[in-house]
């Protein structure tokens, strides 16, 4: 290797560790992924970001797939932003669990490897510090709290934004920083978190940032449940019952696909089912039922967010809601809690109204 090629391999002269078994690089530090990124840059080799929070599941592999099959290089971002959590949110107990991210990693590029059809492999995880993500210090969680902060509004003050204040802000603010150092070509995001992509597009287009979003289909389990890193919280009890959110949202879609385009039409026979499941579960024992709370079932415009009052077939619409699944009354001996023992867990989901026509 001659003197140039080590300095553009690496500024300090390490090579960077990698996931055991695998070609895939763990970058800490911002230096060492530029030496890397360039590196590609030179060799006419594309990236494609896949940001994370890390507990990986299906989901987020879906997006890693998708991502290999676009583009030559594949980058994981695994980092908690303690940004986008709330002061009272579950920052501190947000599930970690980086080896086994790592194992299906490995296990996930062996698949893209053996698979024809793919342009490229998991090639690094960006998984740096707080100090790093934030070299001013880190911001407080605060509402009014002091920060170099992206905001996206008024998109990122409704639903979710307003039920987390500060959400939108973490999100857009870390995304900026990630999209920054990492300058992928495509960014890929899950629909799961559909609010979310509609900002990060809003960033990309507003801040004229050079990379495409593209947007993945959310993963279910068989029932309906949308995959999340957060369903490990539920536990027994309340996993069965947190297919709620998704049948109601179904019933809405129902009535859109059967012609409704009037907001009562399409939420009212939701918002009955709600209300009719909730009821199923107060008229069980304690120690059998569930309680949850319906935060919000939304029918709103797909590029802005705001409320329907009626659907313009030619847009469509985006049907979304979050529940808050309670703590369990009277956990019987040995029952299944869940991650962390059963504090309330908060679950969201969507469906898009596609245009007709
Ligand atoms: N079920 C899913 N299907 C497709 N993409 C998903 C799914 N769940 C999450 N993602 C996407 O994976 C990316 C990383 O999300 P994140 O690490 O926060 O996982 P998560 O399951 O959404 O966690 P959380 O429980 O915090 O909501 C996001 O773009 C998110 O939309
Ligand atoms: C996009 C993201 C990685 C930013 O922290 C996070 O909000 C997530 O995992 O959806
Ligand atoms: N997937 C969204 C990340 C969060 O809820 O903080």
């Amino acid at each position: 290797m001659t003197l140039f090629q080590s300095a553009i391999w690496n500024p300090r002269g390490q090579k960077a560790p990698v996931i055991p078994h695998t070609s895939i690089q763990i970058f800490r530090e911002v230096p060492e992924f530029r030496t890397w990124r360039r590196r590609q840059l030179l060799d006419h080799r594309s990236v494609g970001l896949v940001p994370t929070m890390g507990a990986l599941h299906e989901g987020h592999l879906s997006l890693i797939r998708m991502a290999a099959a676009e583009n030559h290089r594949v980058v994981v971002s695994i980092y908690v932003n303690p940004t986008q959590f709330g002061v009272h949110e579950d920052l501190g107990s947000y599930p970690k669990t980086w080896k086994k991210d790592c194992e299906m990693l490995r296990d996930l590029d062996k698949e893209i490897a053996g698979d024809g059809g793919n342009l490229g492999t998991v090639a690094a995880v960006f998984a740096p510090t707080t100090e790093v993500m934030y070299p001013s210090g880190r911001p407080s969680q605060d509402v009014d709290g002091k920060g170099s902060f992206v905001t996206i509004t008024p998109v990122g003050e409704v639903l979710e934004g307003a039920s987390r204040p500060t959400f939108f802000r973490g999100v857009a603010t870390v995304c900026m920083k990630l999209f920054n150092i990492v300058t992928p070509e495509k960014v890929y995001f899950g629909q799961k978190d559909i609010q979310q992509t509609v900002v990060v597009k809003k960033l990309v287009k507003d801040f004229c940032m050079n990379t495409d979003v593209v947007i993945g289909k959310t993963q279910r389990e068989p029932d309906g449940l949308a995959l999340s890193s957060r369903n490990v919280f539920l536990g027994t009890r309340r996993r069965k019952v947190a297919t709620t959110l998704s049948k109601t949202l179904r019933v809405a879609e129902t009535a859109y696909s059967r012609g409704r385009r009037s907001r009562d039409e399409i939420l009212g026979p939701a918002t009955e089912l709600a209300k009719l499941l909730l009821m199923e579960q107060h008229q069980m024992p304690p120690e059998d039922r569930v309680k949850f709370e319906v935060d919000y079932v939304s029918l709103a415009d797909p590029d802005t967010m705001e409320e329907l009052e009626e659907v313009d077939e030619s847009r469509g619409a985006i049907l979304s809601g979050a529940v808050k699944m309670l703590p369990v009354e009277s956990p019987q001996a040995g029952e299944d809690l869940g991650l962390s023992g059963g504090p309330p867990v908060r679950l969201i989901d969507n469906i898009i109204l596609k245009p007709v026509g």
